[in-house]
């Protein structure tokens, strides 16, 4: 299924729909039953109880209303909460104190107070918080932190860690240390990018079964699913010859860099392409023999007169100074093509038509919108999508994980491997989507679907190489990665 990404703007616009609707109430007992499941699923069942923190807003209410479900399965909570502000929040208080559940007042000594816990969940605050803690709620996640870790007492993150804020990816001083975070309705930026996504530990997520399109309908990104990929994947016929399979130009390399155009080479052949040549002035080792390699005294003479025409080509990897030139010169044949590495310059801006894909690093697209490398970073989706209206076609931003902006919208890849971090990759990842390019993959699709692919490779090959994974061994997964992408098991 499709998941979808919020901003914290955009959970506001879904929970006004929801009330406008009277769905509110659902929401929130679906979003509790959901965390009292979760808790449930984490934790066995033990003498323990488990300890519920709620906090003056909807997430509080969640808390809540998880404390009320796991007294009716028999679980033992402790609940300590704060006077609720959200109305919600106040009536699930009146739910769990009619239905016998006993609330303390929620403060630091009463959390540092409490008997043993077998987990604790974290409803202090969700996507309602602004700027760093303040007032009590400081003191008790100081409380908690110090007492969880004290006592090694797992702790669950209802929708997001109190302190985190939905659309920042950075951690500030203070929030709450997570084992686990359960996302509500769907990801937000903190859940995906950055040390934030690390400090919401292992994620997990519950739709609260809504309305899926009125979620997308607010939703900044998508996520698609492996199974909708899979199905985008081109299928070749039985009687296809190499002619069909796509020709693909790879143009980089330059002296002391001829393998990157090489790896580029490997990532189209192991993705399918027919016929690949890699053009280059220097001598490109001959890493596979079914690669063609032709060396030339002067690429930019060679693009001036050559008449004939790729079915995709792959430019920039290796190539030093000249490519942007060179880039200029393929941009006129409007041909599917990948500008990577060298080409990515700001010079090129406005020049993208609709069959190109532009695929940056967060480094390469400081350069192309001339700011910080940290401004990218901060905001992968926002600088995707000015990437994209600055250059044109389509934009991969390189990353865990990778997001692809399209003029009609923003993907968030899924899975890959922190082993991926590592010289080669991106020239790989060039070549698989020529190849997909090459095989007549309609541009977005054929970026989103390769940078699944590639992602799903490099999880492959991990398992076997772990930190020490090379591109060629991502590569060299690429095939096994299609067959899982065209049948996922999930
Ligand atoms: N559609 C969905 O996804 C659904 C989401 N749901 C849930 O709703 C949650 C969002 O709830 P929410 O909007 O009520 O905000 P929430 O996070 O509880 O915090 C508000 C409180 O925080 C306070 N506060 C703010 N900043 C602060 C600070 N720095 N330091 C200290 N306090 C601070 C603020 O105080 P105020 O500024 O008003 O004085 C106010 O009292 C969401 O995360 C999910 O769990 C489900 O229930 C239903 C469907
Ligand atoms: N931590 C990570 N998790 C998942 N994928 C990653 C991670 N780090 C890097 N990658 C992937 O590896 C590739 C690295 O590309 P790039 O930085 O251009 O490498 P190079 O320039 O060395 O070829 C990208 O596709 C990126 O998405």
């Amino acid at each position: 299924m499709t998941e979808y990404v919020l901003s914290a703007v955009g959970v506001k616009g879904l929970d006004a729909r929801l009330e406008a609707v009277g769905l509110l109430d659902p929401a929130m007992e679906a979003a509790g039953r959901a965390v009292a499941a979760e808790l449930l699923r984490r934790v066995p069942a033990g003498a323990r109880p488990l300890a519920l923190l709620a906090g003056p807003g909807a997430n509080g209410g969640d808390a809540l209303v998880a404390a009320r479900h796991l007294l009716a399965v028999g679980q033992p909570v402790m609940v300590l909460a704060a006077v609720p502000k959200h109305e919600l929040a106040q009536r699930n208080l009146g739910r769990l104190r009619a239905v016998g559940g006993k609330v303390e007042e929620l403060s630091a000594p009463a959390v540092t107070a409490l008997p043993p816990a077998a987990a604790w969940a974290d409803g202090l605050l969700g996507t309602g918080l602004r700027g760093p803690l303040r007032g009590e709620l400081a003191e008790v996640v100081e409380a908690l932190n110090t007492r969880t870790a004290q006592a090694q007492e797992p702790v669950l993150a209802i929708d997001l860690p109190s302190g985190l804020e939905a659309d920042r990816i950075t951690c500030p001083a203070l929030w709450v240390r997570a084992d686990w975070t359960l996302a509500l309705s769907a990801y937000k930026p903190v859940h995906l990018f950055g040390a934030a996504a690390a400090a919401c530990g292992d994620l997990s997520l519950d739709t609260l079964a809504l309305p899926l399109a009125w979620t997308a309908r607010q939703a900044s990104a998508v996520r698609p699913a492996d199974a909708e990929l899979g199905r985008v994947l081109p299928h070749r016929r039985a009687d296809a010859h190499k002619g069909d399979a796509g020709r693909v130009w790879v143009i980089g390399g330059s002296v002391g860099l001829e393998g990157a155009p090489a790896m580029t080479g490997v990532g189209a052949l192991r993705t399918g392409a027919g016929l690949v040549t890699l053009h280059s002035v220097a001598e490109v080792p001959l890493v596979t023999p079914e690669l063609m390699r032709t060396r030339h005294d002067s690429l930019n003479d060679w693009l001036a007169h050559e008449s004939a025409r790729p079915d995709a080509l792959a430019l920039g990897m290796g190539l030093g100074a000249q490519a942007p030139a060179l880039a200029r010169q393929v941009l006129a044949w409007k041909r599917p093509s990948v500008l990577d590495a060298d080409a990515l310059q700001p010079e090129l801006s406005g020049l993208g038509h609709a069959g190109v894909i532009w695929t940056p690093h967060p480094g390469e697209a400081a350069r192309m919108l001339e700011v910080a490398v940290s401004e990218v970073t901060a905001d992968s989706l926002g600088s995707a999508a000015a990437l994209q209206q600055r250059y044109g076609g389509v934009v991969v931003l390189k990353g865990g994980p990778s997001v692809v902006a399209w003029a009609g919208g923003l993907s968030v890849s899924r899975g890959g491997h922190p082993g991926m971090a590592s010289a080669g990759m991106g020239d790989t990842l060039a070549g698989v989507l020529a190849a997909l390019l090459a095989a007549g993959l309609p541009t977005e699709q054929a970026a989103q679907v390769g940078v699944r692919l590639h992602a799903r490779a490099g999880e492959r090959a991990a398992q076997r190489h772990g930190y020490g994974l090379g591109a060629s061994d991502v590569a060299a997964e690429l095939g096994r990665a299609w067959a899982d992408l065209s049948a996922p098991s999930g």
